[in-house]
């Protein structure tokens, strides 16, 4: 089943001259799926990254989630879509560091209120579990290291459930070591999770081993 299809997607920046960032871009990532994107710095592949997540609407072409096209819907229903579908794992962490690592991954399942706090903070704390840091959860964010703090980073993008975790560079600040952590959790939500993962990486040796690597180039797929 297909959890993320792109079809035809073209954007241009306007600014500072019109430039023709992405070129008719089709792919899609099925449900358990593992994919990552390569290709040389200023091809285009945060840029697509930011269409996909729906961040960036500004695009032509078409775009499915769980088989819906959400191409053209209103920003306040894509804000909801991407809380509730879509988890993310930047090359920063983005947590906040006066709050505690639980109180952390808690925030995106309080964003979108369907569920008590009680139930939120299981959620969490299962999470946490899984990625064998729950001994964390009452330290702050500013206390960890830079591996932990992106282990945190992935319970957060987990807290909802997403269909799908897009990353762009997720190990592009770790060492070896946490570098293969990280890619070993993502391998383990694939495997046994059915989870599909889109990650943008430079690192040759991680993309060899997701399921496939989709290059980019000059803001296109090649074949
Ligand atoms: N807001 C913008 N306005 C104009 N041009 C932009 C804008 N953002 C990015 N670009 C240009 O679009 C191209 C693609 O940028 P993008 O960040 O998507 O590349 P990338 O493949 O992710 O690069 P890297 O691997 O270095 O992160 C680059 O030439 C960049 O300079």
């Amino acid at each position: 089943m297909k959890i993320l299809e792109a079809k035809h997607i073209d954007k241009h920046f306007k600014k500072p001259v019109l430039f023709h960032v992405l070129k008719d871009i089709n792919f899609s990532v099925n449900k358990g799926e593992f994919v990552s994107v390569m290709g040389k710095s200023g091809c285009g592949k945060s840029t697509l990254l930011y269409v996909l997540s729906t961040m960036d609407t500004d695009y032509s072409g078409e775009l499915f989630l769980n088989q819906e096209l959400i191409t053209g819907r209103s920003p306040n229903y894509l804000s909801k879509l991407r809380n509730k579908h879509i988890g993310f794992v930047f090359q920063f962490h983005y947590l906040l560091s006066e709050f505690t690592v639980l109180e952390n991954v808690m925030l995106p399942a309080r964003k979108l209120a369907e569920k008590t706090s009680e139930e939120i903070e299981h959620n969490a704390l299962e999470k946490l579990r899984m990625l064998d840091i729950e001994n964390l959860a009452l330290k702050k964010a500013s206390r960890i290291s830079g591996g932990e703090k992106q282990r945190v980073a992935i319970a957060r993008a987990l807290i909802n459930d997403p269909a799908i975790i897009m990353g762009d560079e997720p190990t592009g600040n770790l060492d070896t070591h946490n570098s293969e952590n990280v890619f070993n959790i993502f391998r383990h939500l694939s495997d046994d999770h059915e989870l599909s993962l889109l990650i943008v990486t430079h690192d040759e040796d991680f993309a060899k081993r997701t399921d496939r690597i989709i290059q980019m180039e000059d803001g296109r797929i090649l074949k």
